[in-house]
């Protein structure tokens, strides 16, 4: 039997399988098989090569940051990339006008945002129907996925692509959950929680475990409501991606005011035209504000800074990270910082390494 069938066979059994506390193990069980057939089917086949995303089918990255553009066919992907960078992708009323992936730059406060434009997905892609798998490894390296939604649709076009994004070990608007799972050559599987979790035990784990093959490990669970599939994305973490998503539904001319009002009431979502340049400039900022990162304004010894020209961080970066992105080497050359900015506590403040910045902190570095 194909990994495929397989699958198909366990999805039947999940769905025929009845949720109560007498099938909690049976369904924790197939769940991790399910994730265990899934993983395989995305494990590059012999000749293929890569991870899935397939020669020449990925553009470069570029710019400080990447967000990816998914979405049902026509639903004006490549309208909003020729909208908001300079590069043109052909748009058309027909369905897979699109292709490949085409990347193109949308610069704000300063930053240059890598935005790519994907082919339509479709259901099933992440089996392997149309380019979805390639679309969808495209999306796993991105910072931000913007889905890309069509408001005279409606219906479940929302649900149907997060369960398939979800499907290739992709968890949206997600942290990572709680749990240390230490791999160990003897001693069996022990749980340890700091308050009993509410949908696992020690028997549920070390028999999804078992499972994968693993007999030996210990498991310390930090968060009482972590789920059976929490667990299963711990084992197979290396091939599961936390990424933030944007719903953005297009084409809100053509549909009554109430319905894109109500669309606009979901969670994380925007809406626009594209043809009628509708919230454009709204969802330049949610974009901006979703990815979350940070302008720093480096300068040298007695010179001012220039604020016209940022230096673009991720969040939570520190004075290393600045470094980093300065010169490969600044680290070893690095002999303290000034920092002036809300991150430092009186202007300068003298930094370490680790000090971290905010956003339009002002940055001198003094080298040995
Ligand atoms: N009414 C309306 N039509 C739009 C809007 N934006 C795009 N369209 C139309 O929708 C159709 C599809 O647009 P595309 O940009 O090609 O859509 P896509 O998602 O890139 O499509 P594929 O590449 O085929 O997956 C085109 O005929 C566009 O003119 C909009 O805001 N309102
Ligand atoms: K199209
Ligand atoms: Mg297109």
């Amino acid at each position: 039997m194909g990994i495929l069938e397989k699958i198909a066979q366990i999805e039947q059994e999940l769905a025929r399988t009845q949720k109560n506390k007498a099938t909690e193990y049976h369904i924790g069980l197939l769940k991790g098989k399910l994730a265990r057939y899934r993983r395989e089917l995305l494990e590059p086949q012999p000749g293929q090569g890569g991870g899935g995303g397939g020669q020449g089918f990925e553009v470069a990255k570029a710019g400080d940051a990447r967000v990816s553009l998914i979405g049902f066919p026509s639903v004006g992907k490549s309208s909003f990339l020729s909208k908001v960078t300079n590069t043109k992708s052909e748009a058309a009323n027909y369905e897979f006008t699109t292709l490949t992936s085409v990347g193109g730059i949308l610069e704000y406060n300063g930053a240059e945002v890598q935005i790519v434009d994907l082919p339509g997905i479709i259901k099933a892609a992440a089996k392997g129907k149309g380019r979805g798998r390639q679309v969808i490894a495209v999306s796993r390296t991105s910072d931000l996925i913007m889905m890309v939604l069509d408001a005279t649709k409606g219906g479940d076009q929302r649900s149907i692509l997060e369960n398939e994004l979800e499907s290739m070990g992709i968890r949206l608007n997600k942290q990572k959950p709680n749990i240390s799972l230490k791999y160990k050559k003897t001693g069996g599987v022990k749980m340890n929680s700091i308050t009993p979790p509410k949908y696992l035990d020690e028997k549920l784990v070390s028999s999804i475990l078992k499972d994968y093959k693993i007999h030996n490990a210990d498991v310390l669970i930090r968060d009482e409501n972590v789920t059976i599939d929490d667990f299963i994305d711990v084992i197979n973490e290396q091939h599961i991606s936390y990424i933030k998503c944007l719903y953005v539904y297009n084409k809100i001319d053509a549909v009554s005011l109430e319905e894109c009002d109500r669309l606009a009431r979901e969670p994380n979502t925007v809406v626009m035209s594209c043809e009628l340049d509708l919230g454009i400039e709204d969802l330049k900022e949610e974009i901006w504000r979703k990815l979350d990162l940070l302008r720093l304004y480096t300068k040298r010894r007695g010179v001012e800074p220039n604020l016209d020209d940022p230096m673009v961080v991720r969040s939570n970066s520190t004075v290393k990270e600045v470094c980093d992105a300065i010169h490969r080497d600044m680290k070893n050359q690095f002999k303290y910082a000034n920092v002036w900015g809300s991150s430092a506590k009186h202007s300068p403040q003298k930094c370490g390494l680790s000090h971290p910045v905010n956003d339009e902190d002002v940055v001198e570095i003094v080298t040995k």
